[in-house]
């Protein structure tokens, strides 16, 4: 890992020196647990300022009055966990990390212990809990499914006043296409601040299409 690459994402993302001190636990841990348990693709790990820290802080420049977020599939803290550690200053700040896995769900525990970030760690299955979780300000996944599963799977948020931010990369549009066959929903296609050819995909005010 360069630590160029670490010094320009904490200037372009104005983190402060506590912050930076936080993710820099997040980043020892990655490695760590990475030798024993493979949480991310391996091919990644050098570049994991870019690849994953600064991918995940675009999305809390897109929300920052949110207070209460969801984030599905966890998987290593991407984007949730690196969110919640990066906002753990603010107040009222509360991501929940839902993800099936229970190993990576005892990192999350553990990294979220040791940098103090405001997580409640789900250990479950998506379609188990995220009814529970209505009145989030934001549900988010990254890498988890094509559009129109994670809509399937959001409607009781995204029908109630939540927004959703899915990350995209360049198969945005063929899933917006597909996911227009069966939902309504407004929607922007924000430009991804790590990969031009990626977009954010913001929805709200879900419905399905009448049959
Ligand atoms: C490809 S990984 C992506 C992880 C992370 N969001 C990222 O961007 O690196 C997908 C994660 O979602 C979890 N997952 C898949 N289906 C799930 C479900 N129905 N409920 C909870 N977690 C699920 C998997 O265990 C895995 O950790």
């Amino acid at each position: 890992m360069s630590s160029d690459q670490r010094a320009r994402v904490l200037a372009e993302h104005d983190v402060s020196r506590e912050t930076a001190a936080a993710l820099d636990i997040y980043v020892e841990q990655l490695a760590r647990w990475q030798n024993v348990k493979n949480l991310v693709g391996p091919a990644t790990l050098t570049e994991v300022w870019h690849r994953h820290v600064a991918d995940a802080l675009q999305l809390l420049a897109l929300a920052p009055e949110a207070k209460t977020w969801v984030d599905l599939g966890s998987g290593a803290g991407i984007p949730g966990l690196i969110l919640a550690i990066s906002g753990r200053v603010r107040s009222g700040l509360k991501i929940h990390l839902i993800e099936s896995n229970a190993r990576k769900c005892a990192f999350l525990t553990e990294t979220a212990r040791l940098t103090g970030a405001p997580v409640t760690v789900h250990n479950a299955r998506i379609e188990s809990v995220v009814s529970s979780l209505t009145g989030a300000d934001i549900v988010c996944a990254r890498a988890l499914a094509p559009l129109s599963q994670l809509l399937a799977w959001t409607e009781p948020l995204l029908k109630t006043g939540t927004t959703g931010l899915f990350p995209k990369g360049r198969d945005a549009a063929a899933e917006l296409t597909e996911a227009d066959r069966e939902w309504t929903f407004a929607r922007d296609l924000i430009p991804s601040r790590t990969d031009s050819q990626a977009r954010i995909v913001r929805v709200t005010s879900l419905s399905r299409v009448d049959p």
